[in-house]
């Protein structure tokens, strides 16, 4: 039996890019922070004889611990609410590194990628492997941009546990939420932690106020802040009812003091603790019938008396149950609240057997991540995460099993829970780890190697990065012949190219960025066609008659029905021609040349002569349907994106100003402390190079993000302006 060793596959020619490798990202936002010098990787790792060079420290860390002790948890987050800086602690506290990295310094252990040590941002999921006192944590700090969801999802998929940082002066921001959604997807136990505790606006009280109202959580207050902003200095155990204080002679907050709170000296920090502590009790006992039990009978009258480790357990099974998300909250960055988050995080988020996985997967060969640098080992317990090389035909979002035989009869135990297709939360879905969803790119360009010998060179190269980042979409363009790549946003496809470079040694040449628009049509049409051709010998003749009309906004591909005039045992045996030939033409629609949707095409009449080949069944199909597309009135539909711009009062009014030029629709502008936070939507077209604008608009104090809505109609004004510039006529 097995499982729960989660395996990520990664495939990729050089040992130093063998980390979990998926990328993921737009982050127009991303932009807007200030770009680093490179600094070369030049941290002071713990070493130990015989491991690769003086990087790596734990040699201790490679000897498998009790599943028990195992926590595998993500870090996750809006971009810059510090889950970079918060992993550089953890690492630093737990020994795995000697000295503090810095996101401003460019460098972090896990920002190791070139790109992400220059721009001060997160790319790539980055794992390491660290103890903390006698727990076996296995970390991923995840990127936080906010259209870049997929590395998230892939990583989430493979954890027990999260810890979700927030900007403690804007509490929960847009990624924040499409990651907490992610996280209720994938049942994922979370704990929060409000980072920014020292920032001037940094607000406890609203941080978990929104987290209430926003992701409709209950938060469990473990801890009180002692002081807010520039006063902030400690952080109150609620549980315990200890103040922690850090020393501040400590430059790196390794010292810390705990003290139980005590009525002559702390009575109304005391009193408060008392206060939460108890209604913390209540919380708690009303989610989790066992703690209720025993805080109605035994500690009813007095709930000082209570141990803290009986509140920790039930805390423990409540997050376990996902009922509510324990809070802690610190400041990263100036060395406070972080050891706390790690004892939380052993003692409160779930172990493996915690978790309910039922496989148990074996591979030939097994790394162990410790960021860019890995460790061959020669086993290791389920419910490990590790790393695997060389695997030919593993993409992300596969599982893998033991054996042959074990999925031969994962696939029969599948079959036979097809049958019994009534039956929820089936066999087959256990079987299987939830695949990732992959959203549809919204830009392409095209890609040219520097000469024709070195197109295979391309093409090689793009199928590794295709594997690795299932987001990034390469397509032929069938008139030009040119390779075209589709991709999340302008960074995506700079970072691309820069892979490129860098991992291929290919000098490439981008064409000009464009936006992935779609078409659809606005009424019924019908046409049909003829294919005769005789080829050889043999005689191909098919007469079709199709119906295309428009429908309710549907997943994309176009619907396919049949008339009852076709009868059944000729569709049926050309089925997968027709199809084949219906979707070939939505491929391309007859303004732009896009993807056609929104619509359903009816077959009416099929006639096919002996021996026609399928191929030229399709063929015709194809050549009908777009026969009638063309026929029919036609829409442009143009990707419309959900934006979110803070911004301080000072520029709120030039900010509003350009927006209203580029077509955007203002729903909502809130208060956040001292910021205004802008929401609506925006036509991708319009928002392309944004962040240059911004940046100059307010003096770089501002900052966006982005997020696909859905795709809307253009105006008819807009669309012929579109097609004008597209035909080259303005
Ligand atoms: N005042 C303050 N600043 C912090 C704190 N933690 C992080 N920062 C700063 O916030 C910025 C972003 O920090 P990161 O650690 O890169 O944030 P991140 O969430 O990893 O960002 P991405 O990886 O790009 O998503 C950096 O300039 C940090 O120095 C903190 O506790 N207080």
């Amino acid at each position: 039996m097995l499982s729960s060793l989660r395996i990520f596959a990664v495939n990729h020619k050089k040992m130093s890019r063998l980390h979990i490798n998926s990328m993921y990202y737009s982050k127009i936002r991303a932009s807007l922070k200030r770009l680093k010098p490179h600094v070369p990787l030049g941290r002071n790792y713990s070493s130990l004889p015989g491991l690769i060079g003086n990087d790596i420290k734990s040699l201790h860390s490679i000897i498998n611990p009790p599943v028990a002790k195992i926590r595998n948890i993500g870090i996750m987050a809006h971009i810059d609410a510090g889950k970079t800086t918060t992993t550089e602690r953890i690492l630093y506290y737990s020994g795995y590194t000697r000295s503090l990295g810095d996101v401003d310094d460019g460098d972090t252990v896990t920002d190791f990628m070139a790109q992400e040590r220059e721009r001060g941002i997160t790319i790539q999921s980055a794992a390491v492997t660290f103890d903390w006192k006698g727990y076996r944590v296995n970390l991923i700090d995840t990127p936080g941009h906010v259209d870049f969801t997929l590395e998230v999802e892939r990583c989430l998929r493979v954890l027990d546990g999260a810890v979700a940082v927030f900007d403690a002066s804007a509490g929960v921001e847009a990624q924040t939420l499409t990651v907490w959604r992610q996280a209720d997807k994938h049942k994922i136990p979370r704990i929060c932690f409000l980072n920014k505790m020292d920032k001037t606006g940094a607000s406890f009280n609203y941080a978990v106020e929104s987290i209430r109202q926003k992701l409709k959580a209950k938060p469990l207050l473990l801890q009180l802040p002692i002081g807010e902003a520039k006063t902030f200095k400690g952080v109150v155990d609620v549980v315990s009812k200890e103040k922690l204080l850090w020393n501040l002679n400590s430059d790196d907050g390794k010292d810390f003091e705990r003290k139980p709170l005590l009525e002559m000296s702390d009575p109304k920090l005391l009193k408060e603790t008392t206060e939460a502590r108890n209604a913390l009790i209540e919380q708690v006992a009303d989610l989790d019938d066992e703690f209720a039990e025993l805080v109605l009978g035994e500690f009813s009258e007095n709930f000082d008396l209570l141990p803290a480790e009986k509140l920790q357990t039930a805390i423990h099974r409540v997050t376990l149950a996902q009922t509510a998300v324990p809070v802690l909250c610190g400041s990263a960055l100036k060395n406070k609240g972080v050891q706390p988050l790690l004892d939380a995080i052993t003692m409160y988020l779930p172990s493996p057997e915690e978790r309910n996985y039922d496989f148990l997967e074996r591979i030939s060969r097994l790394l162990l991540p410790f960021a860019d640098q890995h460790v061959e080992i020669p086993s290791l317990t389920a419910g490990n995460i590790a790393l695997t090389v060389g695997l030919k035909h593993t993409a992300t979002g596969d599982t893998l099993v033991s054996s042959k035989s074990s999925a031969l009869a994962a696939a029969r135990r599948a079959e036979r829970e097809g049958e019994k297709k009534h039956r929820q939360n089936s066999e087959a879905e256990r079987l299987l780890l939830a695949g990732v969803e992959i959203p549809e790119p919204v830009f392409f360009c095209t890609i040219e190697p520097p000469s024709v010998s070195k197109q295979p060179d391309l093409d090689h190269a793009l199928k590794c990065l295709q594997r690795e980042d299932p987001s990034l979409k390469v397509r032929l363009d069938p008139d030009s012949g040119q390779t075209v790549l589709c991709g999340m946003g302008e960074l995506h496809i700079e970072i691309i190219h820069d892979r490129i470079k860098r991992e291929y040694g290919l000098e490439t040449y981008l064409g000009p960025l464009q936006v992935a628009y779609r078409e659809t049509i606005l009424n019924s049409v019908r046409a049909t066609d003829t294919l005769d051709r005789t080829l050889g010998d043999k005689r191909h003749l098919v007469t079709v008659e199709v119906e295309a009309k428009p429908i309710e906004a549907s997943s994309g591909a176009p619907v396919i029905e049949y008339a009852d005039s076709v009868s059944e045992d000729i569709w049926k045996a050309s089925q997968e021609a027709i199809e084949n030939g219906i979707h070939s033409a939505c491929l391309q629609g007859p303004l732009l040349g896009s993807p056609i949707q929104d619509v359903a095409i009816t077959l009416h009449s099929l006639i096919i002569h002996p021996g026609t080949s399928s191929t030229m069944i399709s063929a015709c199909v194809s050549r009908c349907v777009q026969k009638a597309l063309k026929k029919a009135d036609k829409q442009v539909l143009e990707p419309l994106m959900n934006l979110e711009v803070t911004v301080t009062r000072d520029y709120l009014s030039p900010v509003l100003a350009d927006l209203a030029q580029r077509r955007g629709n203002i729903q909502e502008i809130q208060t956040r402390q001292d910021n205004r936070v802008v929401i609506g939507f925006v036509p991708l077209a319009e928002i392309m190079g944004y962040s240059t604008v911004l940046r100059t608009l307010t003096s770089g104090s501002a900052a966006f993000a982005l997020e696909l809505s859905n795709y809307q109609a253009m105006s008819p004004q807009d669309q012929s302006t579109l097609l004008s510039r597209r035909s080259g006529l303005t």
